[in-house]
C-alpha cells in the first residue's frame, strides 16, 4: 500500500501510463531508463525518483518491464474504474472538451454538462446531456468527485461556490480566475497561454535538454 506520494509525482503518473501503453502497442516488453526518459520527455533521474516512491520497479542494467509497470500503474490510477465528472459552461471550450472522447484514452467520463443559456438546455453534445445550472444541486451530483469549469471569468467564482455546495472535491479550472475556495477542494488550474509561453521559453533556452513537464 502506498501511503502518500508528492503531488508533482502523482501528476506525472498518468503520463507514464499513457507512454507505456504506447510503447506496449509498438511491441516493447522492456525499456531502458534512458529510452523511457526520451519517450516521456522527462529526465531519467526524475522518473527514477517518482517510481521509487512506488517501490523498486526498475532493475539496474535491465530497465523497466513494460507489462509489469503498466499493470502496476493501472491499479494505482484506478484505470479499471470509470470516474464520472461534470462540466459547467458549454461554450467554445466546453463543447470541444465534450466532443473529445476522454473515455477512449483514460478512465474519466463527462456524464453531464450545465449551462444557463436556454438554447443549449435539453440538448446533447457527444451524448452528454446539457442541464440548467439550477439543476446542479439536485442530488444527482452527490457522488461526483470533480467538475470541469469552462464558464466566462465573470461567472467562475459564483459557479465554483455552487459546485462546492454539491460536495465536489476537485475542480479543473480553465478560467483565468484564481478561485477562492475551502482548503479541502483541489483546484487544478489549466492555462494554455502559460503552457505555450513556458514551452517557447524552454525551446529558446534549453533546445537540447529533455523537458521536465511535471515541475516540482
Ligand atoms: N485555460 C485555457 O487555456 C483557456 C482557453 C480558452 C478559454 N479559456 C477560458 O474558458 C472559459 C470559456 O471560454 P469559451 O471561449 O468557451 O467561452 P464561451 O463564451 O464560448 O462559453 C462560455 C459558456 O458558459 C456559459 N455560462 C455563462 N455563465 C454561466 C453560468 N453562470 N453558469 C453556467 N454556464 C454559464 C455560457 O452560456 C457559454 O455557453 C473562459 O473563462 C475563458 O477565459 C481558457
Amino acid at each position: 500500500m502506498i501511503e502518500r506520494i508528492p503531488q508533482a509525482t502523482a501528476k506525472r503518473l498518468p503520463l507514464y501510463y499513457r507512454t507505456l501503453q504506447h510503447l506496449h502497442s509498438l511491441g516493447k516488453n522492456r525499456i531502458s531508463s534512458s529510452e523511457f526518459s526520451q519517450s516521456v520527455q522527462i529526465d531519467s533521474a526524475t522518473i527514477r525518483r517518482d517510481l521509487s516512491y512506488l517501490g523498486a520497479l526498475g532493475k539496474k542494467g535491465y530497465g523497466y518491464d513494460v507489462d509489469h509497470l503498466i499493470n502496476f500503474l493501472r491499479g494505482l490510477l484506478n484505470q479499471d474504474e470509470v470516474t464520472e465528472v461534470i462540466l459547467i459552461g458549454v461554450g467554445n471550450l466546453g463543447t470541444a472538451l465534450l466532443k473529445y472522447n476522454f473515455h477512449k484514452n483514460n478512465n474519466t467520463r463527462i456524464i453531464r454538462a450545465y449551462d444557463i443559456d436556454e438554447s443549449k438546455i435539453g440538448k446533447k453534445i457527444a451524448d452528454t446531456p446539457i442541464y440548467h445550472l439550477d439543476d446542479l444541486a439536485g442530488g444527482d451530483n452527490n457522488n461526483i468527485p470533480a467538475a470541469i469549469l469552462t464558464v466566462p471569468a465573470s461567472a467562475a467564482q459564483l459557479v465554483a461556490d455552487r459546485l462546492v455546495l454539491t460536495g465536489i472535491s476537485g475542480i479543473l479550472n480553465f478560467t483565468p480566475v484564481r478561485l477562492s475556495l475551502p482548503d479541502n477542494i483541489l483546484i487544478h488550474h489549466i492555462d494554455l497561454s502559460v503552457e505555450l509561453q513556458s514551452m517557447v521559453y524552454l525551446l529558446k533556452n534549453y533546445p537540447m535538454e529533455p523537458i521536465d513537464k511535471g515541475g516540482e
